[in-house]
């Protein structure tokens, strides 16, 4: 078969494109936790509530279902958008991607808690998402590494858990309906009424959600990839000076490019551009990011004014903001990708890469000019996956080359980077 680079994609948006949720009138869903303790009640039905705790927690959707749970880490209430993540490691890190900031995270993998947290999986400062979604949370926690169990992890980063909710049934219906705004309450006084009125009353789209979780002052980034864990050592030879974009930057990107050679200056999502130019970097990148895209116009102008003046790499946001800024558009994808087993096609390479992935909007490959290239496809959906305007010296990906979580597939695109910046420095 032949490949075609530019624009192979069927120009249509139709079938990733959110439908409006539906509403439905007030259902509650409540997990009998099935037992192999024997009681005589057990026995009888094969199902037994777990003695110790009772439920104690809603998860409303908008949609108007009411899921009973049981809660762990912090208490109160919180509004945000479920998403469903099919990762079947690396909690920790999904939980400090600030990616996540206005989602509730539900893991299709029902056993999470087991490795507790440690000092060296943190993605980010702090916990950015509004919640976590489990089936069921671990009662013993074991692992070397382990410093803290998750329930004590989140309780200190104020950040609601809830467990022994039908994580499948909620999967199942966001991949149906599209991903669902809900409220989680552990407040007996709120009513379900009430919280369904809530979480229709909100929504993730048109917020500028990168403010709240970009860094506020610039700074040098100069850690690397810990050697014990680092797959991939060559090519470490040139320094090139790389201004990185904070628009809710993963660590792991940066300890990437730290480890591939660069000298890193991290800067707010809204430093000048003209104040990057007078850095004199080698390269730029402009990081993943939670929220719509369209909403941050300021973030697309900064792009577009350092356009063609030095060469740029964009991850994830990063993605979708080249996108706008070389004209084209992006749009609500109906759930969204979420999870470290994405098949990912390399039209460059013209290989299949396994990915980590994490959003909720793309770039309409059908809306951009001539000259820009989609370079990668999503192979479960067709969706564009990737970008690169030579002309521009621009090259992006929509999904995670570093990982953490995920699959190590596509950390040679950092490469590619080193590779742009050299052709770009040696030309000069
Ligand atoms: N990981 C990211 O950068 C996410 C990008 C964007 N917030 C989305 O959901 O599509």
């Amino acid at each position: 078969m032949e490949l075609a680079i530019k624009n192979p994609i069927a120009p249509t948006t139709q079938n990733f494109l959110k439908p409006k949720p539906k509403v439905k009138s007030l259902r509650v869903f409540s997990l009998k936790c099935v037992s192999s303790l024997s009681s005589s009640d057990g026995a009888a039905t094969g199902v037994v509530e777990r003695p110790w705790k009772t439920s104690d927690a809603r998860l409303v959707l908008e949609d108007g279902s009411v899921w009973r749970a049981k809660s762990f880490g912090a208490r109160g209430t919180q509004v945000g958008e479920v998403v469903f993540n099919t990762s079947l490691t690396g909690y920790q890190e999904i939980l400090t991607d600030p990616s996540y900031a206005g989602q509730f995270v539900l893991m299709t993998n029902p056993h999470i808690g087991n490795t507790g947290v440690n000092f060296d999986d943190e993605e980010s400062r702090q916990c950015f998402l509004a919640g976590l979604v489990i089936r069921s949370l671990s009662i013993s926690t074991s692992n070397w590494r382990c410093t803290k169990e998750l329930g004590d992890y989140l309780l200190e980063r104020n950040i609601m858990g809830i467990y022994d909710v039908d994580t499948r049934a909620i999967t199942r219906r966001l991949r149906q309906d599209g991903s669902l705004v809900g409220v989680l309450t552990t407040e007996e006084s709120k009513t379900d009424e009430e919280l369904l009125k809530m979480s229709r009353s909100w929504d993730i789209e048109g917020i500028d959600l990168i403010s709240g979780v970009s860094c506020t002052a610039p700074y040098e980034w100069v850690g690397k990839t810990d050697l014990e864990w680092d797959f991939n050592r060559e090519g470490r030879g040139e320094i090139y000076h790389v201004v990185a974009y904070d628009f809710g930057i993963k660590h792991n990107i940066l300890r990437r490019l730290a480890s591939y050679g660069c000298k890193i200056t991290v800067v707010p999502s809204k430093w000048p551009a003209s104040e990057t130019l007078k850095m004199k970097p080698d390269g730029v990148l402009f990081s993943n990011g939670p929220g719509d895209p369209s909403a941050v116009p300021y973030a697309v102008e900064t792009v577009k004014e350092l356009l063609g003046k030095v060469p740029v790499f964009g991850i994830c946001m990063g993605h979708q903001l080249l996108g706008q800024a070389l004209g084209g558009k992006t749009f609500k994808m109906k759930f969204g990708h979420h999870g470290g087993n994405h098949p990912v096609r390399n039209l460059l390479a013209n290989r299949v890469e396994i990915s980590a992935q994490n959003h909720n909007y793309a770039v309409d490959p059908a809306s951009l000019p001539e000259g820009v290239e989609v370079t990668h496809i999503n192979l479960n959906d067709g969706s564009c996956a990737g970008l690169a305007f030579p002309a521009l010296n621009v090259m992006s990906l929509q999904y995670h080359p570093e990982a953490s979580p995920g699959p190590h597939d596509s950390d040679s695109v950092f490469g590619e980077f080193m590779e742009l910046m050299k052709k770009v420095k040696q030309k000069a």
